[in-house]
């Protein structure tokens, strides 16, 4: 079998951590990709290894230097994010399709990288006003932090016809429901030529 890789964009608040997470109950041929990442681990609802490998900043610039990501991104300040190549061949080696989640413009590089290989779907939230209520209501994030995420959005969601395909997340389980068609469409169609 020829893996194939979705990945999930979206402004921080918009809802792809919930519908991936969502995804990977639903279809058992996909495998998350789990991200290199420097900030600090949410420490109640976070397992290093599960949602990212948390390194520290020297280790990731250890890694950048020597090729091991696909991309990275500094996604807020002083924080870096990365896809690890050695992430999506462990996926493809175990016989699964890669399921990622990342930013904006971590998203449209992979599907630069992978082509044919990936499916870029955006996440849109129903409104600006709609995120912001979100986060507030995630508690995870403190107000400067969650100020800075909405202004961010702001620009991402200009980003969002350069990706193959849109879900929005009005309805959770609506938006469910059309992220998986999408998935399992993509995955049964002919393998991609890379
Ligand atoms: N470019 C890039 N972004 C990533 C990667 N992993 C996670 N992200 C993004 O980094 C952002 C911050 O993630 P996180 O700290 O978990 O906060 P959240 O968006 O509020 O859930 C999110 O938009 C993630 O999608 C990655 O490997 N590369
Ligand atoms: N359709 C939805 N309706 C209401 N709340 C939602 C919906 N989708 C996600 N949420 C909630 O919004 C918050 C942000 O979702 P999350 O998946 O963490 O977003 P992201 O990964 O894009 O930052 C979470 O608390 C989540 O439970």
């Amino acid at each position: 079998m020829q893996g194939k890789i979705i990945v999930f964009s979206a402004p921080s608040g918009a809802g792809k951590t919930t519908i991936v997470h969502r995804l990977m109950e639903r279809v058992p041929e996909l495998s998350f990709s789990i991200s290199a990442c420097t900030r600090d681990r949410r420490g109640r609802t976070e397992a290093n290894g599960k949602d990212y490998h948390f390194i520290s900043v020297q280790d990731f610039q250890d890694k950048i230097r020597h090729d091991e990501f696909v991309e990275w991104e500094e996604v807020y300040e002083g924080a870096f994010y990365g896809t690890l190549k050695s992430e999506i061949e462990r996926i493809w080696d175990s016989g699964k399709h890669a399921i990622l989640d990342v930013d904006v413009k971590g998203g449209l590089s992979i599907k630069e990288f992978y082509k044919d290989r990936a499916l870029a779907i955006f996440v849109r939230p129903p409104s600006i006003e709609v995120l912001e209520q979100r986060l507030q209501a995630r508690a995870t994030d403190s107000q400067s932090s969650i100020s800075s995420r909405v202004y961010k959005a702001n620009f991402e969601l200009a980003f969002e016809d350069r990706f193959d395909v849109t879900v929005v997340n009005d309805d959770l389980d609506e938006a469910t429901d059309h992220a998986e068609r999408l998935v399992r469409q993509f995955i049964s169609a002919e393998p991609a030529i890379v």
